[in-house]
């Protein structure tokens, strides 16, 4: 079984870190407190703002850093880090690799860990519009034309990051609470997981017992763990049914104010529902401890299995198909309004089947979104020429759709929202299509191209210039980590990275990008790679399209986006001799998740008690 080693222990990881850090602890994510003094949410934007990381500095250090910043952004491409390093060495306050949050003395950050400098301006808006996603059918004939090929969504999508709800229950609470009885997380509503052993077996104990808790399961191994939380293999006891449960102390999310994080991404789960996406079985509450119970990838994460191949590096067929499925996963995450913020091969994991799942939500960023069909004459007759191929399918409209025939270069995770045209109109719709007989699919438009967040989010070789640069940021930013994905998997590193974080950052806004001489990769891939990593986010591929852009790159070319959860993956894990995982008899589960520490806490007793039992 392979959990996630985690990058903070591979060996060019380390190097990165500074002698102060604990390598052994989650020290992945630095926890800054949010600097105070950030700017309103309602201060109108500029583009050469202050960066955040640069706001709590002296007044004359802002002055001479806005300026520094300004040549920054005029600088030659050309110029080498080191004198932009010079210009700019004061204005970003990373100190020896580490990155200082202002206001706050040094915390040490792990190698590719990921980092969170939120605004607490953000976060009061959250309650505006989490939720707020509504699907708008356009026929919008000609728009694509009109727009030079740039569809227009219905523009309504406005800043909400992840906030207060009434869902979240502070500690207070010592009852066990079962979420999962909503109906939100009932198989009903996860269509991709009906058929699932897993979700009956818990259903089963749920209709015999009520609601789940810890003592339905049996912790048997630790994982891994992250900034909030570890996770376990666990076996709903006497089903041989195993997950992965994610438990989190709420005394210490609390203490170091993580809740919302916590909270941000159990909300997130809760509405997922795609085959490239972790399904959230359940979740549930003791006094002490939040656990989500979410599908167990025994193929580790790709970080790990990239470190595996012949020279570290995946072959272009295979980045091909993991690549693919991360962009379904990401454009469904944009549809739902989510723009993720954290791509990187240690976040996606190897299920059992060899496909992938997307993981970690809690740096997730929440916004409205409008998903658009668009159906245009320009799409129409682009279409038409580009393929003979395209799906007729009139059943490809629909969410569930796996026509073989269907190889239409759109989704077919179209939104289930779309259903809520009236029966007319589809069947209209339908003869229509079947009449024309060549009719390409409506091209599906789901990014919240407004959405905006300040904060400073990300994993410093993915961060995106303008997370960087303070300038603010939207979705853009998932399709320039999506670059830095696909370069890492093809060329075994991130282009940008420096010898330390702070070398990195400067590389990412002022180095061109550069491409090793070997190994060889096609030009499509380069190209693609070229126009994912546009330092503006406006001058982007997918900027206003999103994922529909991006699945139309010739890199793509041959790719069945219908079926290719039925494609052969690369490679399939070994299976996991369950059986043969050793569980001290002596220990309740109750008791021993008692014992668990915190992230920070690694290292101590608690979680080598915890470790196997
Ligand atoms: N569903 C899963 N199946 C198998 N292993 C998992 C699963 N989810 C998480 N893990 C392992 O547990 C580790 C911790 O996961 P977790 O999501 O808590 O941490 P993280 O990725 O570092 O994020 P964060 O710091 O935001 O919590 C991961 O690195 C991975 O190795």
């Amino acid at each position: 079984m392979s959990s996630k080693p985690s990058a903070r222990t591979s060996p060019d990881r380390l190097r990165k870190a500074s002698g102060s850090q604990s390598l052994e602890g989650n020290t992945r994510r630095p926890s800054p407190t949010p600097p105070t003094n950030k700017p309103s949410r309602t201060e109108p934007f500029t583009p050469n703002r202050i960066p955040p990381s640069m706001q709590n500095f002296s007044s004359k250090q802002v002055v001479s850093d806005s300026v520094a910043e300004k040549k920054l952004l005029h600088a030659n491409q050309k110029e080498s880090s080191n004198d932009l390093a010079d210009k700019f060495g004061p204005s970003l306050s990373l100190a020896d690799d580490k990155l200082v949050p202002p206001g706050s003395s040094a915390q040490s950050i792990g190698t590719r860990g990921s980092v969170e400098f939120g605004s607490e301006d953000e976060k009061k808006t959250s309650e505006q519009g989490v939720g707020l996603s509504s699907a708008k059918v356009s026929d919008g004939a000609g728009s694509l034309a009109k727009t030079s090929g740039s569809a227009k969504t219905s523009g309504r999508a406005e800043f909400v990051e992840s906030g207060k709800s009434s869902m979240y229950r502070a500690s207070t609470s010592s009852d066990v609470s079962d979420e999962s009885t909503c109906s939100s997380l009932s198989s009903v509503n996860k269509p991709h997981k009906s058929q699932d052993l897993r979700w009956e077996a818990i259903q089963a104990v749920r209709a015999r017992d009520g609601a789940l808790g810890l003592n339905h399961f049996r912790l048997l191994k630790r994982l891994g763990c992250g900034d909030i939380g570890s996770v376990y293999l666990s076996e709903l006891t006497g089903t041989k049914c195993y997950f992965a449960m994610k438990v989190m102390d709420k005394a210490s999310l609390a203490s170091r104010k993580k809740l919302l994080r916590a909270q941000t991404e159990r909300e997130i789960l809760q509405s997922l529902d795609h085959p490239f996406l972790p399904t959230l079985y359940t979740h549930f509450e003791t006094e002490k401890f939040s656990c989500l119970v979410m599908e167990f990838c025994p193929g580790g994460d790709l970080h790990t299995l990239r470190q595996r191949q012949p020279g570290k590096y995946f072959t272009e067929q295979a980045v091909k198909f993991y690549v693919a499925e991360v962009l379904l996963a990401m454009e469904y995450l944009h549809m739902l309004g989510i723009i993720y913020r954290d791509l990187k091969p240690e976040n996606v994991l190897v299920r059992e089947d060899g496909h992938i799942m997307l993981s970690d939500f809690d740096l997730s960023l929440r916004c409205a979104v409008s998903p658009t069909l668009v159906k245009s004459a320009a799409v129409e007759n682009e279409g038409l020429k580009k393929s003979s191929g395209y799906c007729v399918q009139p059943a490809c409209i629909e969410p569930s759709c796996i026509q073989p025939s269907c190889v239409a270069p759109t989704t077919c995770f179209t939104p289930r929202l779309f259903s809520s045209k009236s029966k007319k109109e589809k069947k209209s719709k339908t003869k229509n299509e079947v009449g024309n007989q060549v009719s390409p699919l409506p091209e599906l438009i789901a990014e919240p191209t407004s959405a905006r967040s300040m904060s400073f989010v990300g994993t410093h070789e993915y961060l995106a210039p303008e997370i960087i640069k303070g300038e603010g940021h939207g979705s853009a930013v998932d399709w320039w980590t999506f670059g830095i994905f696909l370069y890492e998997l093809l060329f075994g590193k991130t282009p940008f990275k420096g010898s330390g974080n702070r070398a990195t950052l400067f590389n990412v806004v002022g180095q061109p990008l550069r491409f090793p001489e070997s190994p060889a990769v096609s030009f499509q891939a380069r190209d693609l790679i070229r126009g994912l990593l546009v330092k503006e986010p406006q001058h982007r591929l997918a900027y206003k399209r999103g994922a529909t852009e991006i699945k139309q790159h010739p890199f793509f070319e041959g790719v069945n986006w219908a079926l290719i959860r039925c494609a052969s993956p690369p490679e399939i894990p070994r299976p996991v001799e369950f059986e043969r995982i050793r569980v001290p008899p002596a220990s309740s589960s109750e008791k021993a998740a008692m014992a668990v520490g915190m992230p920070d806490q690694k290292g101590s007793d608690n979680y080598l008690e915890f470790d196997f039992f």
